[in-house]
């Protein structure tokens, strides 16, 4: 198969996009034998995106560009190149691919930067390969790589369940505005976990807490939507990087409708009354020096899509 050149692609090659997250809201239960939390999340996709071109290639090998993509492992635990293997072995295909990442969402922020390139590693080798896998199929390979990739596939909004990995769609009017500390330090997802363990025990009541949240979904209504914000790993994270509180002040003192840190963290994510808002609040992050790099983005946005090659 030859696939049609577009712009700067190579010949058989696919680029594709997938969103970073934010857990509106991320209420978790007590650890299960299997070492995974049942989670009850509501998962919205956001303007933040990676990157993922796909080149026919003999081998697996993979590279990476952007901020802290030094960071980004390029041996064979890279989530992305295990998304590559685990479409190749389902559909039987005998031949490799490169795959370049180039990072927008923060590596281990808690937007789920790896899972979005993971996702769009599904997507990409798909096409490139023209494996035809159904949607059920790389739902299947995503929940098997991690918690949080099905949701970069399907991107909107969605109530996760399980591990996070059972999605139901949900419904929401317009657009959200977001404004983002981003640390360069991250936080490792299990140790958020583990340190959540240390606080709670026993488990959390998961069930019908976000009924407010949903509400405020449907009636796109922001200033609601601030107030409903909720994360379980917000105290987990703050024990583990206390300087978080800073930035979660800052975003407070500037009008933020809500604050609330993002998934394991350490990005904060701020929810703002109009796009100016969220430059404001960046702005406010940015000059009281409590983070790294600013980000404003805006959601729903769709999920891992092939936006060339096809
Ligand atoms: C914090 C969230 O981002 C919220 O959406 C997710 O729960 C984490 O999703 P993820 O990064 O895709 O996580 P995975 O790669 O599946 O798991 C990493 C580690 O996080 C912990 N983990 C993850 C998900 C979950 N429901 N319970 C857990 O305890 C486990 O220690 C696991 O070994
Ligand atoms: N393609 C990838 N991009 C980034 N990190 C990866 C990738 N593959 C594996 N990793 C490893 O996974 C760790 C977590 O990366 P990631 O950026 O996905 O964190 P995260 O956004 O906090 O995840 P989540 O929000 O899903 O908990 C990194 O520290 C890195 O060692």
């Amino acid at each position: 198969m030859t696939l049609t050149p577009v712009d700067d692609l190579p010949e058989r090659a696919v680029r594709v996009r997938a969103p970073g997250k934010v857990n509106l809201s991320l209420r978790v239960g007590g650890r299960q034998a299997d070492g995974y939390h049942p989670v009850s999340t509501v998962f919205q996709a956001v303007s933040v995106y990676e990157e993922v071109v796909a080149t026919a290639a003999e081998d697996y090998t993979v590279t990476a560009s952007g901020p802290q993509s030094e960071l980004v492992p390029t041996d064979g635990s890279n989530l992305a190149l295990r998304a590559a293997r685990a479409v190749a072995e389902r559909a039987g295909v005998d031949e490799g691919v490169h795959l370049h990442l180039v990072k927008g969402v923060p590596v281990a922020g808690g937007m789920a930067g790896g899972s979005a390139d993971a996702a769009a590693a599904l997507v990409a080798c798909d096409a490139l390969w023209s494996t035809g896998l159904s949607r059920d199929e790389l739902l299947e390979l995503a929940a098997d790589l991690g918690s949080d990739v099905p949701f970069s596939l399907v991107g909107h909004t969605a109530v996760g369940q399980g591990r996070g990995h059972l999605l139901t769609p949900a419904l929401s009017r317009g657009e959200f505005h977001w404004a983002f500390a981003v640390q360069d330090r991250g936080l490792s997802t299990a140790a958020v976990y583990a340190a959540f363990d240390e606080l709670h025990a026993g488990a959390q009541d998961l069930e019908d807490r976000d009924v407010p949240l949903m509400q405020a979904l449907l009636a796109g209504d922001a200033t609601a939507l601030g107030a409903a914000l909720h994360n379980d790993l917000e105290a987990a994270a703050l024990e583990l990087d206390p300087g978080l509180a800073e930035p979660l002040a800052i975003a407070t003192d500037a009008g933020a409708l809500g604050v609330v840190v993002s998934g394991s963290g350490p990005t904060v994510a701020a929810l703002a009354r109009s796009r100016q808002h969220a430059l404001a609040i960046a702005a406010a992050f940015t000059a009281s020096g409590v983070a790294d790099r600013v980000l404003t983005a805006t959601g729903p946005v769709a999920g891992a899509r092939v936006v060339a090659g096809e």
